[in-house]
């Protein structure tokens, strides 16, 4: 039996069509239009291209979008200016500093420089300490959007073996606390992990988010498991013609598919979930600031 697919592109669609009403609300209701500042250093094509994507869906959803284009050798200190603008600017609800950053900028010093209400990403150490103890906080958006998916496939994860591979503070560690939180049992795999295929074979739920194109294997899956592949790797594929390239998941597809029981496609899975829930954090964090009733089914 193949798996099913999950389509986090059909499901991006729904949360950005609930998103979308909830704008119409506060321009309605409110007279508030929810703005999101996205702060874009240097020209990573990669990054060009996932800034202009946010940007479009923004508008779409009725949201303002403010883009700023920083050349790469911006110092920090005019870019902790730009940010500091941001914070107090009142028709900006969400503030976004696309990674990874240049490196003569300090990441971190960076993203704590962002008002921890405005910080849509989730990223800041204190959203980071709320999440970890369950308080009320900004959620990471593309560990929200697997939630948000496996929860709508499960109902309940409560009790199930999650094996998250990958510790890094933007998927691997925010994806282990939303599933530790939801009372799954949660392992964190690495490269230092030992005996890695065992570790996921014993998973009910797979959360890859490596780096490493194609690195799961099917055989490591165990029989009817749900794969999340958060993976987006570009790679070469001469079949398409010269220089053509493909995006691949962390996960090899086609023989996940023949085992699990659900899995998420690459491109059309986690990485349109991810912008729609950027774009439900701007709305969530614009209801926070107005002191107005949050919207429901949009965060953890
Ligand atoms: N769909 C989306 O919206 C998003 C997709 N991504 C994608 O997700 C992937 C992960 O991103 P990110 O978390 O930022 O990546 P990082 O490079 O920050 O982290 C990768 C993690 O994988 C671990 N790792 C590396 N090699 C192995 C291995 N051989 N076995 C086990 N673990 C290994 C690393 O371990 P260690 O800590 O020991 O080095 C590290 O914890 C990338 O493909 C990225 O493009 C990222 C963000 C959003
Ligand atoms: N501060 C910050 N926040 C982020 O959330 C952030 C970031 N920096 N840096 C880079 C990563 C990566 N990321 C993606 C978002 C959408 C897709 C996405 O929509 N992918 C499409 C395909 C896009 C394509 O074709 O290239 C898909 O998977 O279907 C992918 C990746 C957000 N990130």
């Amino acid at each position: 039996m193949t798996a099913t697919v999950i389509d986090g592109k059909e499901f991006a669609a729904r949360v950005r069509a609930k998103v979308a009403g909830h704008v119409t609300r506060l321009k309605d209701e409110n007279g508030i239009t929810p703005g999101l500042a996205v702060v874009l250093v240097g020209e990573d094509p990669a990054s060009q291209v996932y800034v202009r994507s946010k940007g479009k869906m923004t508008v779409e959803v009725g949201m303002n979008s403010f883009e700023h284009k920083l050349e790469v050798n911006t110092s920090e200190e005019d870019l902790l200016a730009l940010i500091e603008k941001l914070n107090n600017d009142p028709a900006v609800h969400g503030i976004l500093c696309q990674l990874p950053l240049p490196k003569h900028l300090d990441e971190d010093l960076i993203i704590n420089s962002i008002s921890p209400a405005k910080d849509v990403d989730g990223f800041h150490i204190s959203n980071v300490g709320l999440l970890g103890t369950g308080q009320k906080s900004m959620v990471p958006c593309t560990p929200l959007g697997c939630l948000m998916m496996l929860r709508d496939h499960h109902g309940s994860i409560s009790g199930m073996n999650a094996v998250v591979i990958g510790r890094s503070n933007i998927v691997g560690k925010p994806m282990a606390q939303l599933l530790l939180n939801d009372s799954a049992t949660v392992t964190i795999a690495h490269s230092r992990t030992k005996d890695l295929a065992d570790v996921v074979r014993a998973a009910d739920i797979v959360v890859a988010a490596v780096g490493r194109p194609e690195m799961v294997p099917g055989d490591w899956i165990k029989q009817g498991a749900t794969v999340i592949d958060v993976g987006i790797n570009r790679i070469d594929a001469p079949e398409k013609g010269e220089g053509k390239t493909r995006l691949v998941g962390d996960v090899d597809y086609a023989s996940c598919v023949e085992v699990a029981g659900a899995i998420t496609p690459v491109p059309g899975g986690v990485g349109p979930m991810t912008i729609a829930c950027l774009l439900a954090n701007t709305v969530t964090a614009c209801c926070r600031a107005n002191g107005l009733a949050e919207p429901e089914g949009l965060t953890a």
